[in-house]
């Protein structure tokens, strides 16, 4: 057999200790499989002396994460650490610099630095590999850069937030509250160390960036992400929206349109309302999936965990597997310096259907001022709840969903709406998924 493939793991948490145990666990297979085996040589964390249920004994220790590029008995610097920039990127550049593989689950910096990396790796002729930074464990990267090559896509989206899918769909089970559910969902390892990053839907933007990325042969543009979390859904729009015949759920979409003037890339991650029908909606707990539509392949549906630490351990270990065979090739579906700059789209322009939940004050007239609204900005009401159950302390929720019509419209009711003492709380606008 030929030499092993060694590696260097910097960060030692959820990601890195699943990594260690699935090396250590399927040792041989892994080697049989990569033509050679895979051995860590160093590792590095915060805290040495913390248990964290792995023997760490077989390892090299080192203090200084940054000293781990320099190491001549290193090939591949596997950065587990976290963080778009800081000590995560200082790491990733100096290892690509020293001629080093470098592989990532860290799709924060992949969205904000992946292009940068990606054409040091290109000069350096190394491996640069994420496919655990977008949906875990679920091969998608690879899949929508080799296996829908073929194909022109023109939509991808997918629950790409195990935290968010999990309190969501939590709430939807057991009717417990938000609070309760992201603290189980930081318990079990699957929220961002920050988990702002998870209930905002940054963490989804990120991978709805990569991806878009991967799918269209665009540059990764994070910042045209127009991005909405979860921390607006209460309970009971998850009741009405069930009444309705929808669950909600945080999706990330990218359409690529060309409608005369040039492609226009729109990418937007949102709470929305998925019909019970859709594959979406039976999608539950940490689970992602993701859905690509291509010209002549149709509807592909990849689903799988998200997150946690043996799913991510997985799709980690598969680029270094790949690595070790030689064929880690460029990690979009074209050579970085190919791919293209586009225009973000224009939201207004989206033609679909939508449902509003207004907090009102419970007195004659603000249904009427609110329905008035709607009618001067062109918006058509398909259905209307009051729920009377929610009646609280003269506070009353009205849910409604639109017929399809212009975005623009619905935009420009609220902007009427704006500042009106009827409306004692923000509304919550959430697209209804299309099939
Ligand atoms: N937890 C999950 O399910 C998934 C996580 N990821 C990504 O994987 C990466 C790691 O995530 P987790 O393992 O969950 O994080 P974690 O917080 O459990 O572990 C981070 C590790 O990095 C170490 N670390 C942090 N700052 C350091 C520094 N300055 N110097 C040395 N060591 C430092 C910590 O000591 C810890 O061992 C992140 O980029 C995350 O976004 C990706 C997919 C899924
Ligand atoms: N915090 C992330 C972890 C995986 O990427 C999530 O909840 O999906
Ligand atoms: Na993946």
């Amino acid at each position: 057999m030929s030499d092993p493939l060694r590696i260097a793991l910097a960060g030692l948490g959820t990601v890195g200790t699943g990594v260690i145990r699935l090396i250590e666990t399927n040792r041989d297979m892994i080697a049989a499989r990569a033509g050679r085996p895979i051995e860590i040589v160093a590792v590095t964390a915060r805290e040495r002396s913390k248990d964290r249920g792995v023997d760490l004994s077989r390892y090299a220790w080192v203090d200084d994460m940054q000293a781990m590029a320099a190491r001549a008995d290193v090939d591949v610097v596997v950065e587990l650490v976290g963080g778009s920039d800081g000590p995560a990127l200082t790491l990733a550049r100096s290892a690509l610099d020293a001629g080093k593989g470098l592989v990532t689950a860290n799709k924060a910096m992949v969205a904000h630095h992946g292009l940068e990396l990606a054409e040091l790796a290109a000069i350096k002729k190394s491996p640069f590999a994420f496919e655990a930074a977008v949906a875990g464990g679920i091969p998608v990267v690879k899949g929508l850069r080799e296996g829908t090559a073929a194909n022109a896509l023109n939509r991808i989206y997918g629950i790409l937030n195990g935290t968010c899918n999990y309190v969501l769909s939590e709430m939807e089970r057991t009717g417990a509250d938000f609070d309760e559910m992201l603290q189980a969902a930081q318990e079990k390892g699957y929220a961002e160390a920050d988990p702002a990053f998870d209930i905002e839907g940054v963490d989804a933007a990120h991978k709805l960036a990569i991806l878009a990325a991967i799918g269209f042969g665009t540059r990764i543009d994070f910042d045209a992400v127009q991005t909405e979390g979860i921390t607006q859904v209460r309970a009971s729009d998850i009741a009405q929206a069930d009444a309705l015949g929808y669950v909600v759920r945080l999706v990330g979409i990218a359409t690529l349109e060309d409608h005369g003037e040039g492609p226009r890339l729109l990418q937007r991650v949102r709470p929305c309302l998925v019909p019970f029908r859709h594959p979406l909606a039976a999608v539950t707990g940490p689970t992602n999936a993701v859905v690509a539509e291509g010209d002549f392949s149709g509807r592909l549906l990849f689903q799988g965990a998200g997150a946690g630490d043996k799913p991510t351990a997985s799709a980690v270990v598969a680029d270094l597997i790949e690595i070790a065979r030689g064929q880690s090739g460029a990690p979009f579906s074209v050579p970085v310096t190919a791919l293209q700059s586009c225009a973000a789209a224009d939201p207004g322009d989206r033609i679909g259907r939508d449902y509003l939940r207004f907090t009102v004050a419970d007195r004659p007239g603000v249904l009427a001022e609110i329905t008035a609204a709607m009618r001067d900005a062109g918006v058509s009401i398909e259905s209307m709840i009051q729920r009377s159950r929610d009646h609280d302390g003269g506070e009353v929720q009205v849910a409604m969903v639109t017929h399809e019509g212009p975005e623009r419209c619905v935009t420009e009711a609220l902007s009427l709406l704006e500042g009106s003492p009827s409306l004692t709380a923000a509304p919550l606008v959430m697209p209804i998924l299309k099939d």
